[in-house]
């Protein structure tokens, strides 16, 4: 490994975020080199001095659940749902993979492809009610579930209930999930054992805590209720200590100044939003009535319920409500002064964004492999530009001799040389758009064996990288690669390039 390979990977062994000692930018051994995979990645200039409050989503963001376990936790007991509520059967093979321009597990052909989807690029059109978008890591049970049943449909028709078109088997996937995360199929079990389906992350409590040391507000904004929010955190931010023995219930709760929870995002960033917000008594989970934040009186009695002695007032915990409850309760006086952390794109940052201004960070755990195999892969990208400028070369001599044959008056013997030329041309341009072709899909698999690289698609930019770029200010892998940086860091976007500014770059080094 050269130097700028120590640069640009920096040094992961200073770098377990699972370790025990994790290594935030305010340690001593803190400092500006930073591994590429948690990087954070700067779409819109970001002056964190400008910032008053930054809060957090709770599931795929704070806490990264264990695909391995969980992901089958999701996957059998939504299969338990619709064999024994819904009548479907038993029987449905599991290790295949599923992409969106593939019918069940049968990759669509070309025509297929443009006849259902159409031929043009439209990245923007793929809208609910007409597509599903698998935009969560938790959708991956439902969308790979779904697929799986169309199979069976096609290939054993009597077996799915009667009347079981795909529309109304993916409404039975849908609700039969929705159903898992409503009726404790997957909270009861994961509140028995977090360590079997959540990671440990020692540095998210270093990042609050120095986060909150800089003079941030911090808080925490999630769709999970009271009851399985404090467990998750309790794991995150306690279970170092709960192996000593202490048990902790709400030690977490000193790190952020507010926790909203079953907050209904994204409907929660609307502003015109009338939700009910209610205080949560967190010994009892006991929901208080309660004037726009501000301890009320139940019915029946003269004075506000107060919280249990010993609970620091200072830390507050409700329920429902809305984006105008919040900005009150931390005294946010505009909106660009809130940073937002979460992992869905539609439900975390592109509403709290576009409607409210808040700003935003996506968190996106595959990006932190898709990173580094771009560093690891950056001589093929070099071999992959030379193909490409070669293909377009040749095709461009192609063309020119065609031209030439067809409309210049020539002699026999130029008109004979112009043709064998032209045959040489004609398979060099095959072989070099073979071995294109070839080395392009190789490139690919090298991110995943079925849909390449998460950002793009072919040469373009991925719908998904798209609403990255118009609606996340920042991007990164995990949520603590924030506590690499300086709290007061000033995030700014790479120069944007127009094609024509390509002309005068060297290939990539
Ligand atoms: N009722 C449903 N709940 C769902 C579904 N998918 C996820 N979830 C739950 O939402 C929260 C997400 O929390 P956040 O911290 O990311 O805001 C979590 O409790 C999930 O169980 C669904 O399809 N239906
Ligand atoms: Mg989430």
């Amino acid at each position: 490994m050269d130097h700028s390979d120590r640069t640009m990977l920096g040094d992961k062994a200073l770098q377990s975020h699972g370790g025990e000692k994790p290594h935030i930018w305010s340690s001593l051994e803190g400092g500006p080199r930073i591994d590429i995979g948690k990087q954070i990645f700067c779409n819109r200039s970001l002056n964190m001095r400008n910032i008053v409050a930054i809060g957090f989503d709770m599931d795929y963001t704070l806490a990264q659940y264990k695909p391995e376990t969980f992901e089958s936790l999701a996957y059998e007991g939504t299969v338990r749902k619709l064999v024994y509520d819904l009548g479907y059967p038993q029987e449905m093979d599991r290790h295949k993979y599923v992409k969106v321009a593939y019918h069940g597990f049968r990759e669509l052909s070309k025509e297929d492809k443009v006849g259902t989807y159409g031929n043009t690029f439209i990245r923007d059109s793929f809208d609910e009610p007409d597509y599903a978008l698998i935009d969560t890591l938790f959708s991956l049970a439902e969308a790979y579930l779904f697929a799986q049943l169309v199979d069976l449909r096609d290939n054993n028709p009597g077996k799915v209930p009667e009347g079981a078109d795909y529309p109304r088997m993916y409404k039975d996937v849908r609700a039969a999930v929705d159903l898992c995360h409503r009726d404790g199929t997957l909270k009861q079990v994961v509140a028995k054992d977090p360590k079997r389906y959540i990671n440990e992350d020692t540095s998210i409590v270093p990042m609050l805590k120095m986060l909150r040391n800089s003079g941030r507000l911090t808080f925490l904004v999630t769709n999970s209720l009271w009851d399985y929010t404090n467990i998750v955190m309790n794991f995150l931010c306690a279970s170092h200590k709960l192996e000593g023995g202490i048990t902790c219930k709400f030690d977490w709760l000193q790190y952020f100044d507010v926790v909203i929870t079953g907050s209904a995002k994204p409907g929660f960033f609307l502003e015109d939003n009338r939700a009910n917000i209610f205080e949560v008594e967190p010994e009892s989970g006991m929901l208080l009535n309660n004037d726009n934040g501000t301890p009320m009186p139940q019915v029946g009695s003269t004075s506000p319920k107060m919280l249990p002695k010993g609970l620091n007032k200072r830390y507050r915990v409700f329920q429902g409500g809305s984006v105008g409850h919040l900005h009150k309760l931390l005294s946010i006086e505009s909106s660009t002064q809130v940073l937002y952390v979460g992992d869905h794109i539609y439900g975390d940052i592109l509403r709290s964004k576009k409607v409210l201004g808040w700003r935003t960070m996506l968190v996106v755990p595959e990006l932190e492999r898709e990173v580094e195999l771009l560093w690891e892969l950056r001589d093929t990208r070099k071999q992959l530009r030379l193909l490409r400028n070669e293909r377009d070369l040749v095709e461009d001599r192609v063309h020119h001799l065609k031209w030439s044959l067809k409309f210049e008056s020539l002699g026999d013997d130029e008109k004979q040389n112009m043709i064998s030329s032209l045959g040489e041309l004609e398979s060099r341009r095959d072989q070099v758009r073979l071995a294109h072709q070839q080395a392009q899909g190789d490139y690919h698999q090298k991110f995943h064996k079925i849909w390449g690289q998460l950002m793009k698609t072919g040469y373009q930019n991925s719908r998904f990288a798209h609403q990255v770029e118009r609606f996340a200010c920042l991007y990164t892998s995990q949520v603590s690669n924030l506590s690499l940086y300086s709290p007061d860091k000033c995030y700014r976007p790479s120069e944007d390039f127009m094609p024509h500014e390509f002309i005068f770059f060297p290939l990539e080094k």
